[in-house]
């Protein structure tokens, strides 16, 4: 190993503090657990499992560590239940904008359904707007630490209920006030993407954008409609691509059309490695499809689709990442330009993003061995030549 790549392997601390990007995190999948107590208390919501918030925190990673997703998706009653006032959302919200930036993370994509959360009363137009003013509350709150964040927000329809293109229309309508593309979530078996269709059509004759939940809990064909039928712009997970490649012994491979044609089209996809563990689309870190996916040049990105049922961060999905495939600043570096590119914002905006603020960021980080070794060995490791 050369003193080169022992200084590439990063550090827990230089994974925090690399400038990373995430395109696909749940709003009501990443609050904190004592914010949760706090809520629930305020709101006389009387159904949480614990009111201690170590001990929540611990409920809703063991409870979504159940092998299936519609178990895992059935703990997002809880957090659902105490979003239901306007000033619960701005507070989500600004926290989500702050944890984030505090973990490094400078660009993401937030998502949530705002068709879950008019319980208290509210409209749809009031949820778009309190979930809003908390990210822009907690984008200041973050340069003010020290931090530069920018969230922008994607609407989520629910695929068992069918109101896709009213939330479609909702987010055309929010476009360029925060609101930068639409999703569908939610159970995947018995729910294809094909229900959803003139959302959409709709989206696309908008020219707006989406990406769709598929190739998680439920195969090829799932990922084949939300490409070819409904012209989704990035896959949510679609780890189930692996299933139309093919290692031979001899360590070629193959890919079906499907596979080859994600990879040819540059079809991004959002991967969350953690969260495919407990729902069982993935069995552990190194057999994750995401080592031979990066391999193969796909557009893959890192993500943490619920960092409380998972437990997780984005410094930790890289933690695992680095442990599990032995990737350095470079790889994160391939990771966050990926997913930077594959964002929903302007391409001016993206680019700068990436030149401004990514590359310079891992450069600074990438440059600091030489100035740590040369204090610490004083030329012992120079080799002759
Ligand atoms: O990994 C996932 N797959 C499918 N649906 C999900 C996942 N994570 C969360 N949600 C669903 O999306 C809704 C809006 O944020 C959540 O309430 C949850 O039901
Ligand atoms: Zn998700």
């Amino acid at each position: 190993m050369t003193s080169q790549t022992i200084a590439n392997t990063p550090t827990p601390e230089q994974i925090r503090r690399a400038p990373k990007v995430l395109l696909h995190d749940h709003l009501d999948g990443g609050l904190r657990p004592g914010t949760i107590v706090e809520l629930a208390r305020g709101s006389g919501y009387a159904q949480l499992p614990e009111t201690d918030p170590d001990k929540l925190g611990v409920w809703f990673r063991e409870a979504a560590d159940s092998g299936s997703l519609e178990r895992y998706l059935e703990t997002f009653s809880h957090t659902v239940g105490v979003m239901q006032t306007r000033d619960a959302l701005v507070r989500v919200a600004r926290e989500c904008a702050e944890d984030l930036a505090e973990d490094g993370v400078v660009y993401a994509e937030v998502r949530y359904a705002p068709e879950q959360h008019l319980e208290g009363g509210l409209s749809l137009e009031e949820v778009v707007e309190a979930v809003n003013e908390g990210f822009r509350e907690g984008e200041r709150l973050a340069r003010e630490s020290g931090h530069r964040i920018r969230v922008g927000a994607l609407l989520t329809a629910m695929r068992h209920a069918a109101r896709a293109l009213e939330i479609a229309e909702l987010a055309n309508r929010y476009r360029d006030l925060g609101v930068v593309g639409f999703d569908i979530a939610g159970a995947e078996a018995g729910y294809p993407p094909t229900r959803h269709l003139d959302a959409f059509e709709y989206l696309k004759r908008e020219n707006n954008h989406f990406t769709i939940h598929a190739g998680e809990a439920f195969g090829l064909p799932s990922i084949w409609q939300a490409l070819q039928w409904c012209g989704a712009d990035r896959l949510g997970h679609g780890v189930r691509i692996i299933d139309d490649i093919e290692v031979k012994d001899d360590g070629t491979v193959h890919l079906g059309r499907l596979a080859s044609y994600v990879r040819d089209k540059r079809i991004p996809l959002e991967m969350c490695p953690s969260s495919n563990l407990q729902t069982g689309a993935a069995t552990s870190y190194v057999e994750h499809p995401i080592g031979l996916l990066r391999r193969l040049h796909f557009r893959t990105t890192v993500n943490t689709d619920n960092r409380l049922m998972s437990h997780t961060s984005m410094s930790r999905e890289f933690e695992h990442l680095v442990d599990a495939f032995g990737y350095t600043l470079d790889d994160m570096q391939w990771f966050s330009v990926n997913a930077m590119k594959s964002a929903f914002i302007p391409f001016d905006e993206r680019l700068a993003m990436i030149n401004d603020v990514i590359k310079p960021g891992y450069a600074e980080l990438k440059s600091e061995w030489l100035f740590q070794q040369t204090a610490s060995t004083s030329g012992s490791t120079v080799e002759e030549g």
